[in-house]
């Protein structure tokens, strides 16, 4: 049947179509209830089939087809301090920052320094290079002998601080930040806690849990492997029943942590489970690491060029193409990467066998 035929359903049936006692939601129903559910939301207005949640980062956004997609579980994965946390964020912003709403489960970093970061973050957006950069968002706010007592007399005269506070402002009631903990936030804490953002504003937020191995899972005796493998299946289990992505950051294996190595989806604690259940992984490299060595000797200008990208892997899609590398600058003074991003030129490596 040709798409342009399925105009409406209830065309193709003399009586209009009504469901049969399978409703939506339940688990066992006939493939005649969910077209008809399809056309009953595509009537509405509605879209019918997964959503689409744009990055925000164009060169991703376009290998993904326009973004991440509702029920699906994505991994960020890579080395410490290449940025997992930083573009976990900016994808946060982007995301309420375009309307939705979101929801980070920070087992890291307290709810200030989200703030400071996410305000670091507006500042270059509003003022580019010349704004107020991280670390002096914090000095503002540590300040002990300023004469300004409100966040808005100390932001006055910083560079995209006005800016900053009026965009962190106009989002600010979307984005939830909850201040977790490796003894308590299981699975079950996470999922009731989205449903109740997710019954209070009547839509599913963008889930970021910051990160997947903090998550307990309550049990004794469980281990390691298995207590990742839990938590993953919880994960994707809640992406599928909100209706929303869930955006998890995974830490690396101590072992694979050598300089110099390319960081596979492999190389992360508990990654067979990790791999099976995600629907897309993305790797950070720093691109110096993983780039093939002739770039590097006969063009000795590079190494301090690679340095300030990193590099993003797609190594699993499981609704499109996989195996592309995209690249993007970091710009950490300021809390983010750039947005925008390209696929990557150079011939990369899968460990790199050249270091100075
Ligand atoms: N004020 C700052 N100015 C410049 N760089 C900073 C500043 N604060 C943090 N960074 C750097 O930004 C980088 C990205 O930090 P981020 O926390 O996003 O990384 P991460 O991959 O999540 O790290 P981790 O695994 O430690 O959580 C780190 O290398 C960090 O050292």
């Amino acid at each position: 049947m040709a798409v342009d035929d399925l105009g409406s359903v209830s065309r193709l049936h003399a009586a209009p179509l009504t469901r049969s006692a399978a409703r939506g939601g339940q688990p066992l129903r006939s493939l005649a209830d969910v077209l008809v559910e399809t056309d009953e939301r595509l009537q509405s207005g509605r879209a019918a089939g997964a959503r689409v949640w744009p990055t925000g980062f164009d060169a991703l956004d376009s290998a993904l087809t326009g973004g991440l997609r509702s029920g699906e579980l994505v991994l960020l994965g890579g080395p410490q301090g290449l940025g997992k946390t930083a573009m976990a964020l900016q994808l946060l912003r982007n995301t309420v920052a375009g309307g939705r709403t979101g929801v980070l489960f920070s087992y890291e970093h307290d709810a200030h320094s989200v703030l400071e970061r996410l305000l670091a973050m507006e500042a270059a957006e509003a003022e580019g290079a010349d704004a107020v950069t991280l670390t002096g968002v914090r000095s503002l706010f540590e300040a002990r002998h300023s004469r300004a007592n409100t966040v808005a007399g100390r932001f006055a005269d910083a560079t995209g601080g006005p800016q900053a506070l009026a965009a962190v402002a106009a989002y600010g009631e979307r984005l939830h930040i909850h201040a977790s903990n490796g003894r308590h936030t299981t699975p079950d804490i996470i999922a009731s806690t989205v449903s109740e953002l997710s019954a209070r504003d009547g839509r599913p937020p963008l889930v970021v849990v910051d990160y997947l191995q903090k998550v307990p899972i309550g049990k004794e005796g469980m281990g390691e492997d298995e207590r990742i493998a839990t938590v993953v299946e919880r994960l994707k289990d809640l992406a599928l029943e909100l209706g929303a992505p869930v955006v998890a950051i995974a830490a690396a294996d101590k072992g694979s942590l050598a300089p110099g190595k390319r960081m596979r989806v492999h190389d992360l604690r508990g990654s067979s489970a990790l791999a099976y259940e995600s629907d897309v992984v993305l790797m950070l490299n720093d691109k110096y690491d993983v780039v093939a060595k002739h770039h590097l000797v006969y063009h000795l200008g590079n190494a301090e060029r690679f340095r300030q990208w990193v590099v993003v892997s797609i190594e699993k899609n499981r609704g499109g193409i996989d195996h592309l590398e995209l690249e993007f600058q970091k710009r950490f003074d300021q809390g983010r990467f750039d947005p925008e991003g390209r696929v990557v030129e150079e011939q990369l490596i899968e460990e790199r066998v050249f270091r100075e």
